[in-house]
């Protein structure tokens, strides 16, 4: 058995907020998808009904699952434009990650287009999420215990994640052992993070406007716009490939239930709940208000790509002639901290402009209903929390410079509010 690594606090409330999570995720996963198409759709009331199991457990469902991992999987493994260094890990050592995303989503991308055209029900997808996402939680599940197994049995102390080792199954098994697993150079938690789920995610959307186009004649201005808001959020995130190595999930979380089941179910079936409600409850959007809409959305681009490229681009070359111009603090590690440009502005800029984009995002679907809301809602408590996880973990790392950092940059993620 490998030995324990260093120890670090608990987090998500210890062992018992661990095992409360990992039947409240899959509970309120399954709540939404079963209320975003009842008439009411109610957030917080209860569901129309509890589904039987002969709705959860479908043999076509599990196929077209295995199917689509073992698409990606394929598409992971298609020769890369370029295999990107991730950060130096506690051996002094750097993996190396093949930077194919976006040819994965292109390829899959005509893919689908071909089936299409060759007579694929895709608009039938909808009526399936419910045992497809029982099939995703099922193999988070699966995955996830293989995972804690392989790291401890198999994994080194150096390659154990700060937080994931505590010594307790339960808080272990769901925020991970490892910090990178992998089956040679196959990286599990980075192929999750990016792939299956992503991309299923914008599958999933285009089968919702591809339904209202069937039941409607035409897909509403409401369901264009999610789809083209939450396309080029996919698109962007697998054109920047390289920037989430430099990512708190890549860097410092292990590759537990935590993100299996983000990454596998979570982020297809509840980040597509705009496009699902509007399949079910259409809404009416004029022009002026779908401008004003597009140009919040724009905003918060705007912010969020600046602020993730800058940090990246400082973090890759602080003498890259983009940020070279910046003002930085030194710290005892030989690392600088940026205090002008977009982090100057607040600690964390790129949650501020994610949660513009995520307002953008509901605001299609009326204010008549808090559902569609759910997205910003929970968002907004996910980085109040990983805004704080941050800031301990910068304090480890930085010490006085990062008091310093907070001394001139006092705001965390909204300028003058929070
Ligand atoms: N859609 C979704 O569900 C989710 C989206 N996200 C998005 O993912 C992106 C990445 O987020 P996340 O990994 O949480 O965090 P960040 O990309 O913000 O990374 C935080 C790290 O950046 C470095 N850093 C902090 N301040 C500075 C500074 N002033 N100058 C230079 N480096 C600094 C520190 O690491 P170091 O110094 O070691 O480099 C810190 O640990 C965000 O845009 C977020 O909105 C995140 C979670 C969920
Ligand atoms: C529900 C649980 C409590 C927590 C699960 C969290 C995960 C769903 C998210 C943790 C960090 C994520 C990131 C993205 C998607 C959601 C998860 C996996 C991201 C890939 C989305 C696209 C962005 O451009 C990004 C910056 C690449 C994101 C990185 C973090």
């Amino acid at each position: 058995m490998a030995p324990q690594g260093s120890r670090a606090p608990l987090e998500f409330g210890g062992p018992l907020g661990a095992a409360a999570l990992m039947l409240l995720l899959p509970a309120t996963m399954f709540h939404l998808l079963l209320v975003a198409r009842s008439g009411p759709a109610r957030l917080l009331g209860p569901p129309p009904y509890l589904p039987e199991p002969e709705a959860l457990w479908s043999p076509r469902a599990l196929l077209l699952w295995l199917t689509w991992l073992g698409l990606q999987v394929a598409l992971y493994l298609l020769p890369a434009r370029k295999v990107a260094e991730g950060q130096e890990l506690k051996d002094k050592s750097r993996l190396r990650y093949p930077i194919n995303g976006f040819q994965a989503l292109v390829v899959t991308a005509l893919l689908v287009g071909l089936g299409v055209s060759a007579g694929l029900p895709l608009a039938a997808l909808p009526e399936m999420l419910l045992p497809l996402a029982f099939m995703a939680t099922l193999t988070a599940f699966i995955f996830s215990l293989l995972l804690y197994l392989k790291a401890l049995i198999l994994a080194p102390a150096s390659a154990l994640a700060p937080g994931g080792n505590s010594g307790n199954p339960i808080y272990d098994f769901f925020l991970g052992r490892e910090l990178n697993p992998r089956i040679c150079s196959f990286d599990f938690k980075y192929f999750c993070e990016l792939r299956p789920g992503l991309i299923g995610w914008i599958l999933i959307n285009l089968a919702l406007l591809l339904q209202e186009a069937e039941l409607r004649g035409s897909p509403s201005l409401a369901m264009w716009l999610v789809n083209g808001f939450q396309l080029l959020y996919v698109g962007d995130a697998l054109w920047h490939e390289e920037a989430v190595l430099t990512t708190m999930d890549i860097t410092h979380d292990g590759f537990g239930f935590m993100l299996a089941f983000g990454d596998l179910a979570w982020v297809p079936f509840t980040y597509s709940l705009q496009a699902q409600f509007l399949l079910y409850h259409p809404q009416p959007l004029e022009l002026p208000m779908a401008s004003a809409i597009c140009l919040i959305n724009a905003v918060g681009y705007y912010i969020f790509r600046g602020a993730n490229s800058q940090k990246n681009s400082f973090r890759k070359n602080p003498s890259d002639p983009k940020v070279a111009g910046l003002e930085t603090i030194s710290t005892a590690t030989g690392r600088q901290l940026l205090v002008s440009g977009w982090w100057g502005m607040v600690r964390h800029p790129n949650y501020l402009g994610d949660l513009i984009m995520a307002l953008a995002w509901s605001l299609p679907c009326g204010v008549s209903h808090l559902l569609p809301y759910f997205y910003l809602i929970y968002f907004t408590a996910l980085l109040v929390h990983r805004e704080a996880r941050d800031e301990q973990q910068c304090l480890q790392k930085y010490g006085l410079a990062w008091h310093e950092y907070c001394r001139r940059v006092p705001y965390r993620i909204v300028p003058y509010i929070y």
